[in-house]
């Protein structure tokens, strides 16, 4: 309610109150009179407190009423993704977080928390829940094992970025968790980290037996993805393995377009610690037995909004039936929509939010550049526009068929350029990216399939958008694969008529939001949050419109009404499982 309708309640419980107050004191009144005369002065107020609301007001208390209303209604799309069938047809309410063995050094607790406080408000970060633990800025208070420290150091990784302060010490305390931070900020470590200590714990607790494990999964929509999250697990793992003293630790990768026997080897002869794995894939080998989840108690969700989006969460349903007990869930995405934070909320256990920065907004250490490019000089005036900056580049296409496309185009004109799409082998795919990571290619053409999550050693310099995605979020994503971890970048985007007008309200927000230059025709777009009070759409966070137009709310009901399996073969995560 705006502020002059609250004063107008206000002044409506004081001054004609009152009366009622009298009244009501007056306890020798025949009752029947009393009670007529109370429904009447009620409805005497609401109908003055509704008087008294300007045109103005009325507007803005429908707009709220209404956006409540469709989000009520579009969320209904969502499934029980984070919950088994199990679990849910008994009504198993897990009440209380899992029992934890890890504890703060004694100096952070006798801080106290306004000391944490003031390091959560120097750092961005802000949190919700119950019991948080502090905020660390040292990993060696954190008590990780000395091999982690050892890989981290021979990384160069000094010290927690922000949401590793935070987000490593709820983690590690086993709690829930949903943590959200720019592109390019270190989320993986900050769920990786937490599954080599589960499964350290329970190593050298009870050493796994042949065909025993996973401890803990990480899930993500791509397999590209997958398989950098996974060197990057393994990577520590290898190193405790190999340290005296230390039991071995064992990651698994699974993922499709590779043979299912080699990835179930090592758990039958074994046993494996660690799984990182596309849901399709895993849904598939927990559906033919060759693999349990009696011993896990840890799942996290890499790009968490995505894999909860139509498509993923029916295999992600499926993988959760496995589970018939308690275990520790992360989500972590760069976006994160608020349809999928208040189901999330609703479906862990007392969960902790960490977010720094705004769900869905751009990294900041990207310099952002939109042009006007008319749909038929697009690709020649690629050649020009790569001229802005060194290699490495990505071009980022909407289309499988500009993908291919471009990249023969380039390579007529003798750029060293290798692509990827949905569409292509698996190896050819698994080639493209390794020859672009040991910078063997300088430009790298593809679909949203690179968007996400996708961490190039040699920095990205600059990422054209050949095209603008639809969905806002993809475009977060996209420009998030420059301006990492501290070092900035460029991003272009290429915009003329045929792109839809939300996205370009969405655009024109995150532009400004980032504090970057507004081309005129952006410039000239009305927008509706002079409508809106400066909110946005609460469906998807969008910041250039409100829920009455999100345009995602169509699409997914347009996919449930055609079938989840439809829409997503034509995506290109469509090849993921
Ligand atoms: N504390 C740190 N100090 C320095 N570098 C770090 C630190 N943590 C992670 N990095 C490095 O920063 C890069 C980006 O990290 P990461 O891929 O985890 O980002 P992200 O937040 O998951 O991004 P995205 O949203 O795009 O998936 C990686 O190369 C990683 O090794």
């Amino acid at each position: 309610m705006s502020g002059t309708a609250e004063s107008n309640n206000r002044k409506n419980n004081g001054d004609g109150g009152d009366e009622n107050i009298n009244d009501q004191d007056n306890d020798d009144q025949d009752d029947d009179n009393a009670d007529s005369k109370k429904v009447e002065s009620l409805l005497e107020s609401a109908t003055a407190l509704h008087d008294a609301l300007t045109e103005e007001e009325r507007a803005e208390q429908q707009r709220k009423e209404e956006e409540t209303r469709i989000l009520k209604e579009a969320s209904k799309v969502q499934t029980n993704a984070l919950q088994a069938a199990s679990e849910l047809a008994s009504g198993v309410q897990y009440t209380d977080s899992l029992p934890s063995t890890w504890s703060c050094p004694r100096y952070i607790i006798e801080q106290g928390e306004e000391q944490w406080s003031k390091t959560r408000d120097e750092w961005h970060m802000e949190v919700e829940g119950v019991d948080i633990p502090p905020p660390m800025k040292r990993f060696e208070d954190m008590r990780f094992a000395p091999p982690i420290l050892e890989v981290l150091k021979r990384k160069g990784i000094k010290k927690p970025t922000p949401i590793q302060m935070q987000g490593l010490t709820v983690a590690l305390a086993s709690r829930d968790m949903i943590g959200i931070a720019f592109t390019g900020s270190g989320k993986t470590l900050t769920f990786g980290l937490p599954l080599v200590t589960v499964a350290l714990e329970e190593e050298l607790r009870m050493p796994l037996l042949p065909g025993e494990g996973p401890i803990g999964i990480i899930l993500a929509p791509s397999r590209e993805l997958v398989r950098q999250t996974y060197d990057t697990i393994s990577e520590f793992c290898d190193e405790i393995s190999k340290t005296p003293g230390y039991p071995q630790l064992r990651t698994q990768l699974i993922i499709g377009g590779e043979p299912v026997r080699d990835q179930v080897s090592t758990l039958q002869t074994q046993g494996i610690h660690c799984v990182v794995a596309t849901p399709g894939r895993l849904r598939d080998i927990l559906k033919r037995k060759a693999m349990r989840l009696d011993n896990c108690r840890f799942i996290a969700l890499d790009e968490a909004d995505r894999l909860l989006d139509l498509g993923f969460d029916e295999e992600l349903g499926e993988i959760m039936n496995n589970f018939g007990h308690q275990r520790q869930n992360l989500l972590f995405s760069a976006t994160f929509p608020k349809k999928f934070q208040d189901f999330a909320r609703d479906t862990l256990v007392k969960p902790i939010i960490v977010n720094v920065g705004r769900a869905g907004a751009a990294n900041l250490d990207v310099i952002q550049e939109v042009e006007y490019v008319k749909e038929d000089v697009k690709i020649p005036y690629l050649l020009q526009c790569l001229q802005k900056t060194a290699p490495p580049v990505i071009i980022f296409c909407e289309r499988k068929g500009d993908v291919d496309d471009i990249h023969e185009y380039l390579l007529l004109k003798g750029v060293e350029a290798a692509s990827i799409h949905g569409g292509k082998e698996q190896e050819e795919r698994n080639e493209a990216i390794k020859d672009y990571k040991a910078g063997k290619k300088d430009v790298l053409v593809a679909t949203d399939v690179a968007a996400k999550g996708l961490d190039f050693p040699q920095s990205v310099q600059h990422v054209i958008n050949f095209d603008m995605p639809s969905e806002i979020e993809n475009y977060v994503h996209r420009i998030g694969r420059t301006g990492r971890c501290g070092k900035t970048g460029v991003a272009t985007t290429f915009i003329n008529k045929s792109c839809d007008e939300t996205t370009l309200l969405d655009l024109k927000h995150i532009l400004k939001e980032a504090r970057q230059r507004i081309p005129p025709v952006l410039m000239m777009l009305e927008d509706p949050r002079d409508h809106n009070n400066g909110a946005g759409c609460s469906y998807c966070g969008g910041l250039g419109h409100t829920i009455v137009d999100c345009p995602k709310i169509d699409k997914n009901a347009r996919q449930v009404a055609s079938g989840r399996k439809d829409a997503l073969a034509t995506g290109d995560y469509g090849g993921d499982w």
